[in-house]
């Protein structure tokens, strides 16, 4: 299984999430996340500040060494910069406008599409020369709609769920009996589950919205929306924004509550694992954990349960309106390679067997018809949607396209870089050519915590300014996730 390869590369980034530690300096995306760059055999580069949000230094140029001496003038510059990149308006302020614009006759109700912002009939005029059109009560009620999605392929692709996927997940969630779900860059889930409590035989489910996109602060209250970083877990709003949070999670009214996160894909895993745990801190209703719902590649599945080992990947595929490879088309259905990741038990958790799922009742789980249980590994072992087989000299299941390779002694394409094997390139943690860094019992001491991140070029001045986006050649599993995250952001 390639993606059990995600530690394989000689070298890295990795960011370091360490409790208690210094205050990290802020970019417009809130504060920022401690790198470092590890050198084949492990020796450690210089650590580096950048932003949490961003892959790519276009969006945020932000970048700090971690013993850099800043001086006041650049801390104001810096200060008078990410308070410019902010929303234009308090959430005080888009609150009083919304009450405003609700209560405006039809003929005065307009959007500015260039700017992206419901119009009070005072800014028509200022507006006039731009695209702007008039708004109905229903538009109102489906911002993702009414919204251009943003297009940032790296940092903030919003891919948008098809009304099949977002019902399937409202309609789970309600019949396990879920009555408030934390929607985590899921807007077009909160604006649905809205939509469904209008029905009067639906019971209401309570929803909050916390996303990155503050267009989004415009069509909600206090109590629906959160500017919100899921990497940094950082609330633009201060307090008053966590405490939103708070007492969505900590009301005592013994209501089940469930997160649904769908993050950037581009994302890193750690930190959003840690901000996804201390959101399952602050849910203090039980000894349970929080249930969540983590939406993600599949072939994410190894980092994910190190990071999260209580969640299961389901074999539901999760399909995108604007995503132009994985939706339903009709030529029939691409498959997506976005599944869920859950700590609701998988047995529960209904599949739609018109959509060709089924139940395995030796796995306990529903799965895609073409992922046969295999009576060898004892599981249903398909994690891309094909039917995978079994190779008997590797003891597991693999793709259908590999082939055992008696000079690698192993499955892989039969395009493999024959006699390369990967294992030669030894181990990443201590140097070693005898294992590779998942079996090394070497402590990784301060890197506990860390996530490993590609990195560009093979130099080994540790201690020149990095580039976090993956770029350049790769090698083995990172370079199959790269292909597969590059058909992602098509
Ligand atoms: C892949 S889209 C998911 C949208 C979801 N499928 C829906 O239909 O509701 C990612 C979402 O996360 C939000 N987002 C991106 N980066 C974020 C960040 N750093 N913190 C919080 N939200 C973020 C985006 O604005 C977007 O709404
Ligand atoms: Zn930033
Ligand atoms: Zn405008
Ligand atoms: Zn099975
Ligand atoms: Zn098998
Ligand atoms: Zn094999
Ligand atoms: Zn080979």
């Amino acid at each position: 299984m390639d993606i059990t390869e995600a530690h394989d590369d000689t070298f890295g980034i990795e960011v370091i999430l360490e409790e208690g530690s210094k205050t990290a300096p802020c970019c417009p995306h809130g504060p920022t996340l401690l790198f470092e760059k590890v050198g084949k055999g492990g020796e450690k580069g210089r650590r580096f500040y950048a932003c949490s949000a961003c892959r790519d230094r276009k969006d945020c140029k932000f970048f700090q060494w971690e013993d850099d001496k800043v001086s006041e003038a650049r801390l104001l510059a810096r200060e008078a910069e990410n308070k410019s990149k902010g929303p234009p308006y308090s959430q005080q302020e888009y609150c009083n406008r919304f009450r405003k614009f609700s209560s405006l006759r039809v003929d005065e109700k307009k959007f500015c599409q260039d700017c992206q912002t419901l119009l009070l009939p005072t800014e028509h005029e200022a507006h006039s020369s731009h695209g702007t059109s008039y708004v109905t009560a229903a538009q109102l009620r489906r911002p993702s709609v009414l919204l251009r999605p943003l297009h940032n392929k790296k940092s903030n692709a919003q891919y948008l769920f098809t009304d099949r996927s977002a019902h399937f997940l409202i309609d789970t969630l309600a019949g396990l009996g879920y009555k408030k779900v934390l929607c985590v860059g899921t807007p077009r889930l909160h604006e649905l589950i809205k939509q469904r409590n209008l029905e009067p035989k639906n019971e209401p489910m309570k929803s909050l919205l916390l996303d990155i996109d503050f267009r989004y602060a415009q069509f909600y209250s206090r109590d629906e929306f959160c500017h919100y970083n899921m990497f940094n877990h950082h609330f633009f709003g201060g307090e008053a924004s966590s405490g939103v949070l708070q007492t969505f999670l900590s009301d005592s009214d013994g209501e089940k509550v469930v997160m649904v996160a769908d993050p950037p894909f581009g994302g890193l895993v750690k930190p959003l694992a840690n901000s996804f745990s201390l959101m399952s801190q602050l849910w203090k209703n039980s000894n349970s954990d929080l249930s969540m719902m983590w939406i993600f590649p599949y072939f994410f599945e190894p980092r994910i349960l190190e990071c999260l080992p209580s969640l299961t990947m389901l074999d539901y595929q999760v399909d995108y309106d604007n995503h132009p490879l994985y939706k339903h088309g009709k030529t029939g259905r691409k498959q997506s390679p976005v599944r869920v990741f859950t700590n609701i038990s998988p047995k529960d958790v209904v599949l739609p067997k018109e959509e060709g799922y089924r139940f395995c009742s030796a796995c306990q789980r529903f799965v895609l018809s073409l992922n046969k249980h295999c009576a060898k590994c004892n599981v249903c072992p398909s994690k891309d949607g094909r039917e995978w087989k079994h190779c008997s000299t590797c003891q597991k299941c693999v793709k259908p396209s590999w082939r055992h390779c008696q000079a690698c002694g192993r499955c892989a394409l039969p395009d493999h870089p024959c006699g390369q094997s990967e294992g030669k390139q030894g181990c990443f943690n201590c140097g070693s050519l005898e294992h590779k860094r998942k079996a090394c019992h070497v402590k990784e001491q301060h890197r506990t915590n860390g996530q490993r991140l590609k990195t560009k070029g093979k130099g080994k001045n540790l201690s020149k300014r990095p580039t976090i986006k993956p770029k350049g050649k790769r090698k083995s599993g990172a370079a199959r996730r790269a292909r597969k995250m590059a058909a992602l952001s098509v």
